[in-house]
């Protein structure tokens, strides 16, 4: 550095004072909102908008604060006001990112037939769930190809895995619930979900021991854990910003994936150099199969497709992540708000014994649940399906983004989304729509069942009347999803969980109101809402008392 340099250094250094340093740093921070508003993309004047009805940089600002606390109203006011007069409207959006086109029902069909290319769940995803930072790198994020190992293999190897989850199910909740048949003992509802799903999901996911380790399930649920927080953050700094703050705050994420892969990466060494055995015809590996887990299913796919990428050890132990972040709090969330639902029905109503003699008319005498047995479950099933109805957790959930360059034209409503636009669908307006839901307001478990039940009783002669009360009745089960429906998603993109997701369900509901007496709660302590997501009420409690003879 010559003399000159180091005394212009000098001289900016000496100049530098803490109410400089926080002034110019303010400044930073506003011209990096200014520029992430102004590249942003701009929807068309014709489709009108909620929140503070300006399109200009103080309405963005006011309306990102207001998103916080009034998201959910703009939601199910725009819904009445516009998505039923078949109009979309526009949802204000957190700060650092584009706002939602919110689309009427009627074009719920016409999102759904946009193929990938032009109207991106991936991209959307990644952007909301800041995917290059939060699941540890950018290369990872160029595909979602754990999305994909899961849409391939999950459905078809399902009613195989059932004996096993069953089993992981009835060992957790002995564990978590306990054996005392004589006190009643009062559990932390949202503890006791979390502490019961991540080990099942990950009976699936790495299978045993690995689903029972401590560790293991503790850097999992921290990590999710982390990646919701990382994105609300992440949310409130510019865009421009990311690439330094996304990287800080993900050291987090690291370290647990750090802790987690200890256990998993033997795991998936040794299943690579099995299957490699497999296929190379080795004498000794005659009669092995690979246990069906997600992590022979990532294996599998990746070796279909010759993919060197994904064949790396380290790389499959991250693709596990964005599966857990999927699976343990979406379960959790559904399980808690669904005990919620049931346990503040009026006990007059007899619901909770409803659907325990359910349980007990198709409980196997002997040995497992079937697939069979589980699908008989026609209560059980309709009453997470209302559950999920009701209690929605989050008010559109379902996100697409538009990528391609010359961006997306609606025919019906004449207008045409610029390239980067969120699109949503209006979940908490139809989940609560009365004109599709009668008596919408309030949890009515077995709105879905009495319809299947009764499709059940009619006689050969009376369904070959009426077909279309089968089509309806099928059309109701709790991993149907439609437009009316959508807590799966809906489309090719659709949860791929949900049908691992309904088993899981129905076996802990079966072992919770087998074996246990649990009291019913007077009033459903109400979750709050915070931007496009509930914060679940974290404190409720039940008490149960374990079922003399079920120990
Ligand atoms: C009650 C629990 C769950 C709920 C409510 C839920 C809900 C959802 C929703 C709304 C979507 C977005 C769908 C769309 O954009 O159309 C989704 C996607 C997904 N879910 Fe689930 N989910 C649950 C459990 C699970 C579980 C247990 C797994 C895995 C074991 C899983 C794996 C996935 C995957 C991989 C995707 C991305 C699919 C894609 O982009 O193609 N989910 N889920």
């Amino acid at each position: 550095m010559t003399q000159q340099t180091l005394s212009v250094v000098g001289a900016v250094l000496d100049s530098l004072t803490w109410t400089r340093v926080v002034g110019y740093g303010f400044l930073l921070l506003v011209a990096s909102f200014i520029f992430d508003t102004a590249s942003q993309p701009r929807y068309p004047k014709e489709i009108p908008w909620m929140g503070d009805g300006g399109r200009g940089l103080l309405a963005k600002v006011r309306n990102s604060i207001s998103y916080f606390t009034l998201h959910r109203t703009w939601i199910q006011e725009g819904y009445y006001k516009y998505g039923k007069q078949d109009v979309a409207f526009v949802n204000p959006a957190s700060i650092s990112r584009p706002d939602d086109v919110v689309l009427p029902r009627s074009q719920i069909a016409w999102m759904m037939d946009q193929p990938d290319a032009v109207l991106s769940a991936d991209h959307a995803h990644s952007h909301i769930l800041h995917s290059p930072y939060n699941f540890l790198g950018h290369d990872l994020n160029r595909e979602a190809f754990a999305s994909r190992a899961m849409h391939k293999y999950l459905a078809r190897h399902l009613s195989g895995l059932i004996p096993g989850v069953e089993d992981e199910v009835n060992a957790a909740v002995d564990d978590v619930m306990g054996t005392d048949t004589e006190n009643w003992t009062k559990l932390n509802l949202w503890e006791m979900w979390l502490a019961i799903v991540p080990r099942v999901t990950n009976r699936l996911l790495v299978g045993e021991p690995i689903c029972r380790e401590e560790l293991f399930l503790k850097s999992m649920v921290k990590f999710v854990d982390d990646v919701i927080r990382n994105s609300f953050l992440l949310t409130m700094f510019p865009f421009v910003l990311h690439p330094i703050v996304g990287r800080l705050l993900a050291i987090s994420n690291w370290l647990h994936w750090r802790a987690a892969s200890r256990f998993v990466l033997p795991v998936i060494k040794q299943r690579m150099h099995d299957m490699e055995q497999k296929e190379l015809g080795n004498p000794e590996y005659k009669d092995w199969t690979p246990p069906e887990d997600f992590i022979t299913w990532d294996i599998r796919l990746a070796r279909l497709e010759r993919n060197s990428f994904e064949l790396n050890p380290a790389v499959i132990s991250k693709r596990i992540l964005p599966i857990e972040f999927a699976a343990i709090h979406t379960t959790t969330l559904t399980g808690q708000s669904l005990m919620l639902d049931l346990l503040t029905t009026r006990p007059e109503d007899g619901v909770l014994d409803a659907l325990r003699d359910e349980i007990n008319a198709h409980k196997p005498a002997a040995g497992h649940w079937t697939k069979i047995g589980l699908t008989s479950l026609l209560r059980v099933d309709s009453s997470i399906r209302e559950s999920q109805r009701l209690s929605n957790f989050a008010s559109t959930l379902v996100e697409r983004q538009v990528i391609a360059r010359e961006g997306l034209h609606n025919p019906t409503l004449s207008w045409t989304l610029p390239y980067g636009a969120f699109v949503t669908v209006n979940l908490e307006g139809t989940h609560h729509d009365d004109e599709l839901y009668p008596g919408g307001q309030a949890y009515d478990p077995f709105r879905y069942s009495r319809v299947r039940e009764a499709w059940e009783l009619k006689s050969e002669d009376e369904r070959q009347k009426n077909p279309e009360d089968g089509t309806k009745a099928r059309g109701l089960g709790m991993v149907t999803t439609s437009d009316r429906h959508l807590a799966f998603g809906h489309g090719r993109h659709a949860c791929p969980g949900r049908f691992f997701v309904a088993h899981e369900l129905k076996l802990i509901m079966a072992a919770i109101l087998t074996k246990y007496d649990i009291k019913m709660i007077d009033q459903r302590p109400q979750p709050q809402w915070f931007g496009a997501t509930i914060i679940p009420p974290l404190d409720a409690c039940v008490e149960i008392r374990r079922k003399p003879g079920t120990a």
